[in-house]
């Protein structure tokens, strides 16, 4: 009995290849010449399931291009394949078909697609038959029963080795299949990995031989070996791997115009029949560019970021595009391109591939600015051509065994996630396959613009498919896919016809379509925040706190809003029914301290979030009532005053309750705090003490917050007016009782001793001083004491001598009233006079040269009414042989008083000798002025 052998059933498993960019030597490479070559990063991904033993149909799925087919594998022709003379072993060397197998499978092909239009039909013959070629000839009768599923996300016949990569896929799985590649595995030799590999090349080749007739084999040995190639088709080839390919800045552009790669290199074939020699030069030509680059990208200082490096492999892209135009493989549609890129300056651009449609690939030149290539791209898709976002020098092909994926997407207990047919055949368009089978985790989006889109595309699976795309360069289970989608649509559906529509909802209902969809986001919408920045870049995190904090404001507000009310029903009168009896509505101490609470806080959060600062009296439920008044540049105004917010809001304030003449406590504290911010105010002083007075506000308390105001603000001027204001006010009420009268006297001369220690020489202080002692009648001996400590302190104290002056010779008790100071005054009792001359006298004894106590003495006398000469023996003391040799002065104000002395006396000569003297030794820095006295002298 014929037993079949059992074959212990394989799990699921997959393998995927890449595509692949030809940067130097596309059809050269087909005669021999050299080709460097890229895979790229979209790849094909082939699913293999294995059936129950019982059933014995193999199928190809390929939703790509909505080709499905089963054989079933009884019925196949194995006996020609496995005929000893045709028979091909895995380790075999095909590097041709094999014309009577050819002819043996055609019957098995007869039964694709018949329907379809000539050049669909042909896609699918070509798939089908590169399918079976392999399947025959590395499978066995006894091969169990089997499907394979295949996506890619590479796009058909645009020169980007879309067919290379499904060989490679059928091969390293057929090859897995029959247990002949043992790997990867970590501890693989070198050299085994590599023949296995090398394997899986050639037969990708054989596949390539159904799909291409004349293939030079660069594309599945680049789709395979993954990274960068040199390659040349000689036999066997020569393949030279580049690993250090730099990372060129290039944009590969897709025509969207497909074409046959078997097509275009017949016509080169064609052509070269035609003028063997002249295209044998071209060819030569294009391998001398494929070996100058090679060379260019070989040299050790080649540098993908330097000018020079860049501007020599683009001039040799620039001739290697000509030359492919001159065998007749370019299309109008890639010279359109190239005529953009070069009229805008931006780069170098040859197509890739087989030409006649299918893509190009510009490198860009260093420095071009990023607005002119984006641009260039917009300009691009306005012509209907797709740019491809992809990365050169990915990996090779690859195998995940079995099809498991540990990839953080809906885990199972294992932690991994069996990818089955129907999950893979419903990912949803090229993201959905990638983010699938991709060995990395789905993207996770960064900001809350990118979730948007993001949630978007989950709701929208084919959207971006369609938009890279378009409708023809969907596949039609993705085209149909994104068809019904756009049915969901609201009103769409019913445009059907009944029968359609239920065909619709089957399909719907077949697929894992999601039935409502988000809107198409706007970038746009979500404005920037207080530091300009786009809220749409904000991280997720920090969105949503920004979120959190707009809730709470909303929430504060609602409940500000409702205090605002309830205190408004409050004043009213107004009450609620509890039962039967009405209740009024009252707000409280406490309510209102809550809302001030949340004012702060909503100005904390609008502050944070917009950058708005909230007015202070608006945080102040006190001040609901107030409307401001903002201020108003008179038309004209030279320059416009740049207040600080905060004082031009409390001024707004001020306005409006002074427009009112609203003296309340509130005005009060807004002048306080009008005045802590510019105490130079002179209108708010003048408010303040009209609301003091209504009021009636205690003028001590008043003159108590003064004097900490006056020593923050030591110089202002307004302090002391309104100091003054407050005593005439104050004055008139204490005036019957001197206790009263004394002790204001004496708080005010401690506070003001305070304030001369800050500056002895304050001019307000002692203008007021002087306006305290005849208000309050200071004229005692108490208040020259006090001077005369601070003159003990420092005798050169001139201000404090002003004051004694004042002091003891306006005492209105004896002096005559508004007696001028250099006037002399009769009225001036003698004990008085010779009390104040002896005092300047020892003030004189202890610093002869301090001119103070000098002008105070000569005050006196003249008040006295009597002579210089009273005072010459004390004055003398200071002066030894005026004009002799051994002239000695002790002091210049001595020899000055000496001089009117020596003149009143009518002692001439000695008057001008002590004022020459003055002059020419004593004081010569005032010559002149000596001089000028001297003239004086002589013209008495
Ligand atoms: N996703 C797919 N599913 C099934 N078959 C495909 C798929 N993509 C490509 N093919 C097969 O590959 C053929 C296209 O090969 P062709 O060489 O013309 O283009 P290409 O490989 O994209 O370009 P190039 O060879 O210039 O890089 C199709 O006719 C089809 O048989
Ligand atoms: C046009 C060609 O050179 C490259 C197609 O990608 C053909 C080939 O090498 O097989």
């Amino acid at each position: 009995m014929n037993r079949k052998n059992s074959t212990p059933m394989m799990p699921a498993f997959m393998v995927s290849a890449p595509g692949k960019v030809i940067v130097f030597g596309e059809h050269a490479v087909v005669y021999g010449k050299s080709a460097i070559a890229a895979s790229i990063s979209l790849r094909s991904y082939l699913l293999v399931t294995h059936l129950s033993k019982s059933r014995r149909t193999v199928t190809m799925q390929f939703p790509d291009i909505s080709l499905t087919h089963s054989w079933n594998i009884d019925e196949l022709p194995w006996d020609i394949f496995t005929e000893p003379s045709k028979k091909k072993y895995y380790y075999d060397l095909v590097t041709a078909l094999d014309p009577d197998l050819v002819a043996a499978i055609k019957p098995h092909l007869a039964n694709i697609s018949p329907g379809l239009p000539e050049s669909e039909r042909k896609i699918h013959q070509n798939s089908a038959a590169s399918f079976l070629y392999l399947y025959l000839s590395l499978g066995s009768p006894r091969s169990p029963g089997c499907r394979y599923t295949l996506r890619s996300t590479i796009p058909l016949g645009a020169g980007v080795g879309s067919s290379a990569s499904i060989g490679v896929c059928l091969a390293a799985a057929m090859l897995l299949q029959i247990r002949t590649l043992s790997g990867p595995h970590p501890d693989q030799p070198a050299e085994e990995a590599r023949v296995q590999v090398e394997r899986i090349n050639r037969w990708a080749y054989v596949a390539e031989l159904c799909i291409h007739g004349n293939p030079s084999g660069v594309d599945n040995t680049v789709s395979t070996y993954g990274k960068a190639v040199v390659y040349r088709r000689t036999k066997p080839p020569t393949v030279r791997p580049l690993w250090d390919f730099p990372e060129l800045p290039l944009l590969l552009v897709n025509t969207k115009t497909q074409k046959s790669t078997a097509v275009e290199v017949g016509k080169v074939a064609k052509l070269r029949d035609e003028q063997p020699e002249l295209v044998e030069t071209i060819l030569e030509a294009i391998d001398q560019v494929a070996k100058g680059a090679e060379s260019v990208i070989d040299e050790e200082y080649f540098d993908s970021e330097e000018p020079e490096s860049l501007r020599r492999v683009g001039q040799l892209m620039s001739i290697n595009h000509g030359l492919l135009s001159a065998l007749g493989v370019s299309h109008p549609r890639l010279e359109r391109v190239r005529e953009l890129v070069d009229h805008e300056n931006i780069g170098w651009t040859k197509l890739t591939g087989a030409g006649g449609g299918g893509c190009s690939i510009t490198l860009v030149k260093p420095g071009v600015p990023q607005a002119k290539i984006e641009k260039l791209e917009r300009q691009l898709e306005d012509e209907g051509y797709q740019q491809f976002r992809t990365t050169l020098g990915g990996d090779g092909v690859g195998v995940l065994w079995p099809a498991v994926l540990k990839n953080g997407l809906d885990e199972d207990d294992d932690g991994g996630m069996e990818i089955d047919i129907q999950k893979f055949l419903n990912a949803p368009g090229n993201d959905g396959v990638e983010e699938l089978v991709g060995q990395e985790p789905p993207k996770q989006p960064q900001t809350i613009r990118e979730l948007e889109w993001q949630r978007y595309h989950n709701t929208n699976p084919y959207q971006k498919t369609y938009e890279e795309l378009g409708l023809h360069g969907m596949t039609p289970a993705d085209r149909q896919a994104y068809l019904n989608q756009e049915y969901l649509k609201p009103g769409a559906a019913k445009t059907l016809s009944n029968k359609a529509q239920k065909e619709l909802w089957k399909q719907l209902n077949e697929s894992n379509l999601p039935l409502r969809s988000l809107p198409r986001p706007r970038d746009n919408q979500w404005g920037c925040d207080k530091n300009g920045r786009d809220i749409g870049d904000y991280s997720i995190e920090e969105f949503r706190a920004r979120e959190a904090k707009t809730t709470k404001l909303l929430n504060l507000f609602f409940q500000s809003q409702e205090f605002k009310s309830k205190r408004n029903k409050a004043s009213n009168g107004d009450g609620y029914l509890v039962g039967d009896t009405v209740q009024p509505f009252t707000c409280t101490e406490d309510d209102v301290e809550q809302e001030k609470a949340r004012r702060k806080e909503m100005a904390i959060i609008q502050q944070d979030l917009y950058s708005v600062k909230t007015d202070p009296y608006a945080l102040d439920p006190e001040w609901d009532d107030v409307v401001p008044i903002p201020q108003i540049e008179a038309e004209g105004a030279l320059a416009a005053i740049a207040y600080p917010d905060e004082y031009a809001e409390a001024m707004s304030y001020l306005r409006a309750v002074m427009a009112v003449k609203e003296h309340t406590p509130r005005c009060l504290r807004l002048t306080e705090r009008i005045i802590s911010l510019n105490p130079a105010h002179y209108t708010v002083w003048l408010y303040r003490f009209a609301i003091i007075k209504t009021l009636n506000i205690s003028i001590p308390d008043e003159i108590e917050w003064l004097n900490e105001v006056s020593l923050t603000y030591i110089k202002n001027y307004q302090i002391w007016n309104h100091r003054q204001l407050l005593l005439d006010h104050y004055y008139p009420t204490i005036v019957t009782s001197p206790s009263d009268v004394a002790a204001l006297g004496e708080s005010e001369r401690e506070f003001l001793e305070r304030m001369l220690e800050e500056d002895t020489k304050n001019y307000h202080v002692w203008s007021y001083r002087q306006y305290l002692v005849r208000k309050l009648g200071l004229w005692d001996d108490e208040e020259r004491q006090s001077i005369e400590t601070m003159l003990h302190e420092d005798v050169r104290n001139n201000s404090a001598w002003s004051h004694r002056f004042f002091v003891v010779f306006s005492n209105p008790t004896y002096a005559t009233p508004d007696s001028h100071a250099t006037e002399p005054d009769p009225k001036i009792p003698t004990d008085i006079i010779d009390r104040e001359i002896g005092y300047a006298q020892s003030k004189i004894l202890l610093a002869p040269q301090n001119q103070s106590p000098w002008n105070y003495l000569k005050g006196a006398l003249v008040k006295s009414g009597r002579k210089f000469g009273s005072v010459r023996d004390f004055t003398e003391q200071f002066v030894r042989n005026l004009g002799g040799d051994a002239e000695e002065v002790r002091s210049s104000h001595a020899l000055d008083l000496l001089a009117d002395i020596y003149k009143e006396a009518g002692e001439k000569e000695k008057a001008d000798l002590a004022l020459r003297s003055l002059g020419e030794k004593w004081d010569r820095i005032r010559k002149g002025y000596w001089e000028y006295r001297r003239k004086m002298l002589e013209q008495d």
